[in-house]
């Protein structure tokens, strides 16, 4: 009797922990194992608490958990391993089930609930397997013991419980919890919905929203029979037992999101949507992971031979190099995949569309928001206009007449300024068309132009595009099924598609209304065409949009992921105090929150650091540096490890980079990588750069540097704003606030943050 080997994502991660040896005594188990599962060295046995679940034999001191899930239609005894046990950690409680709501298997192990919420609910753990014949029960022996205070979740029965998927044997225990530390116990291992129904009711989430946004969100459609284990296992995300996976186990759990989604992920991967949908969430809640997987998804249904049908794209070079790395490895077992998804930053597919169009002898260099600036202050000094400040011109152009592409003055009189603070009468609108206007010749005449217009510029000509499409199509429907051959010859039409079938964009809070434009025209409307994936509490440009004003419609398509896989709840309760009683839009008219945005990790706290001058900091950076390589050289296991790449520091201002460098270099002899925009130059140990420059990276540690009053808001470039233009200003501070919140949850398990002088206003006090 042979067999088939599946292995329950916890357990694969428990295996990702185990020692070298232990995880290739396994490989060598599961051999046996599926050559026969009877055979006696691997002393098969059903548990004594729980006949479901059998424990086997990896060596003296490991066992192995396991349920029975069916047969295979080749006759072969289908099993799911559950669980990688040192013996001693192996109880009789356990339990395997079919969950009501999702249907999948659910493994609950409540030797790790925590023993105070056991003896609170009177719960006795039996070892299977005793030391010794006294040593035979119990690790909460003693009676129950009266609640202290009252239950955190008093306010619901068991039967609510239930019904929104809280997993059957964690429900005494849940309501019978009284502080949060408990809870944290409780659903530290829990399966995942379990985690977060209880985590949501604990939040003092409204029932029928713990109900709506996470029950309803995993729940199937089709009665679940909780006996059926065979069908379930076909719902459940589990691996088979392969060489596939052995690699992956090898390598660490640096891999696991490629074969984990979280339910809530999964779900958002693999729905098909009526048309743009999009998926929000604080910074580490998977969005990029879910943007890759969708981007898998969508490929699997393409047909072979196709020209690049997917566009992935978002707002950064160095994200793009990064995203196409991720995918590759994603994609590592159908590479040919990759051949169907178009990866390019958007101001690099603006670029193409615009070289496509570009006529011969007119080109245009493409200059950055600084130079533009100093060309207008010149310009206004030539003039001698001083009624208007250059950076006020500058944000109307950009925001006002480029974002809503107004193209005549009278359109510019009628133009919604919403956000912009001060309001201009007609008069004043004449003036600064005026000017904008000279401004724009003379920048042609020099043969320039910003990122800006140039995005503009590319919007236009796929609208264009886009109409010609739409034009050709009602002429063909008109028709009937009639060829267009003749039309289509000599006009270029006959080839005219919309550029892609899919577009999926990351990191969407910060591209421009042109950007936008650009995009929903390169692709029909329908379903699946534009997944979305951003955080606008990460806004760290000026780039603020109502998507719905721009032709593209989430409502009623949108959801929010709100469990971070990346930063400790120690980082994450200070990363919070910084975004904290702010507003945040949700890339339309509404506004998103943070709500339920949490970790179940737990690391160290955040230190904070108070230096007199910036050389005593920089002493201080070297001391902690050192420190980390230090810590970091060897990995969990005890071997050595390349700590390159693990560290990285954040500096407020962009001066200051180059002195960190300088200092650590010769001073402590840490070797540096600059971070730039095509990501770290050099192979440096640690990443140093602005803090703009970490958008969407994560590090295990993290330093962020000079947070002092004056450079974490620039005061000397955002005071002038304060009366002279108080929405601005805030706007200014808002950016400020984003930038220390990105930074600060770019840190996996460390992070530092000092400064000299007065502390920035914006760190938690
Ligand atoms: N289902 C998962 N299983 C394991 N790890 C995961 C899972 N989902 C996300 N992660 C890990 O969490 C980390 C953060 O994921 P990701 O970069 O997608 O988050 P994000 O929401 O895009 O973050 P940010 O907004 O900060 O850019 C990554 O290390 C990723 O591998």
């Amino acid at each position: 009797m042979t067999a088939r080997l599946s292995l329950y994502p916890k357990a694969e991660q428990e295996l990702y922990k185990l020692d070298r040896s232990v995880k290739a005594t396994f490989y060598d188990f599961s051999d046996r194992f599926r050559q026969n599962p009877r055979h006696v060295s691997l002393k098969l046995r059903p548990l004594k608490g729980n006949p479901k679940i059998h424990s086997a034999w990896l060596d003296d001191s490991y066992r192995v958990l396991l349920t029975r899930t069916g047969t295979e239609p080749n006759g072969d005894e289908s099993w799911l391993v559950i669980a990688v046990r040192h013996r001693r950690a192996v109880y009789e409680q356990l339990s395997v089930a079919v969950n009501r709501v999702t249907g999948e298997i659910e493994f609950v192990d409540l030797s790790t609930v925590g023993e105070s919420a056991l003896r609170r609910a009177g719960i006795n753990l039996t070892p299977a397997e005793p030391e010794d014949v006294s040593a035979g029960t119990t690790q909460a022996t003693q009676p129950q013991q009266p609640a202290a205070t009252e239950a955190l979740l008093a306010g619901y029965t068991a039967e609510q419980l239930s019904e929104l998927g809280v997993a059957e044997p964690l429900i005494a225990l849940a309501l019978a919890v009284t502080t949060s530390e408990e809870l944290d116990q409780l659903v530290k291992n829990a399966p995942l919905l379990s985690q977060d129904v209880l985590y949501g009711l604990a939040a003092q989430m409204p029932i029928e929203d713990v109900r709506a946004e996470i029950t309803a969100r995993v729940a199937i459609e089709e009665p679940v029979d909780t006996d059926d284990f065979t069908t379930a296992l076909a719902r459940t995300a589990v691996t088979s037992v392969d060489e596939h996976v052995a690699a992956a186990i090898e390598q660490g759990d640096f891999r696991a999101w490629k074969y984990f989604l979280h339910p809530t992920q999964a779900r958002l991967v693999n729905r098909d949507y009526s048309g743009e949908a999009r998926v929000s969430g604080g910074p580490g809640t998977g969005k990029t992971i879910v943007a890759l997987h969708r981007v898998h998804h969508l490929a699997k249904q393409l047909p072979p031979g196709q020209n690049k049908p997917i566009l992935l794209t978002t707002f950064t070079k160095n994200l793009t190099t990064d995203l196409r790395n991720r995918l590759a490895s994603l994609l590592e077992a159908q590479p040919e995949l990759m051949d169907r998804v178009d990866i390019v930053h958007i101001d690099q597919l603006a670029s193409r569309v615009l070289g496509e169009n570009a006529q011969p002898g007119r080109t245009r260099n493409r200059i950055d928001d600084k130079v533009a600036l100093a060309e207008l202050r010149t310009m206004l000094f030539e003039l001698d206009e001083r009624a208007w400040e250059p950076e006020f011109l500058m944000e109307e152009w950009e925001q006002v007449i480029l974002g809503q592409s107004i193209p005549t003055r009278s359109a510019y009189f009628q133009a919604r300024r919403a956000g912009r603070g001060r309001p201009l009468t007609r008069p004043e609108r004449n003036a600064v068309w005026k000017l904008i206007e000279q401004f724009t010749t003379r920048l042609d005449k020099a043969g320039m132009e910003t990122w800006g217009q140039a995005s503009e510029r590319a919007a236009r000509y796929e609208i264009e595009r886009a109409a010609r499409i739409t034009a050709r199509q009602s002429y063909k429907d008109e028709l009937g099924a009639q060829d267009l051959r003749h039309r289509d010859d000599g006009s270029g039409m006959r080839y005219l598609n919309h550029r892609y079938r899919h577009i999926v964009i990351d990191e969407a809070q910060d591209l421009r209304p042109a950007h936008w434009k650009m995009l929903r025209a390169m692709v029909a409307s329908g379903p699946n065409d534009m997944f979305i994936t951003g955080d606008t509490h990460q806004r760290i440009y000026d780039n603020q949009v109502a998507l719905s004003a721009l032709g593209i419609k989430i409502r009623g398509r949108s959801s929010r992921l709100t469990l971070s896989y990346r930063t400790t709840k120690e980082i994450l309760a200070e990363a919070l105090k910084v975004v904290d009683n702010q507003n945040f839009d949700d890339l339309d008219d509404g506004t998103d929150t943070l709500n339920g945005y949490r970790s179940v990790l737990h690391g160290p706290a955040p230190q904070f650091v108070h230096y007199d001058t910036w050389q005593d900091e920089l002493e201080g950076l070297a001391t902690t540096m050192r420190a980390w390589h230090e810590e970091l050289a060897t990995d969990p296991t005890g071997a050595p490890r390349d700590p390159r790449g693990l560290v990285a520091i954040a500096v407020a201002e962009r001066d200051k980079v180059n002195e960190v460098m300088y200092y650590l270099t010769t001073k402590a002899h840490i070797t540096c990588a600059e971070l730039t925009k095509d990501g770290p130059r050099g192979d440096g140990m640690v990443h140093v750069g602005t803090m703009h420059r970490f958008k969407g990276l994560e590090y295990q540690k993290l330093a962020i540097v000079a947070a002092s009053d004056g450079i974490l808001p620039r005061t000397a470039a955002v005071e002038a704003y304060r009366t002279q233009d108080p929405a601005r200003y805030e706007r200014e501070l808002r950016k400020a606030r984003a930038l220390l919140f990105v930074a600060t949850t770019r840190a996996r398990d460390a992070l530092t943050i000092s400064w000299h002088g007065k502390p920035s206003p914006f760190l938690p006090s």
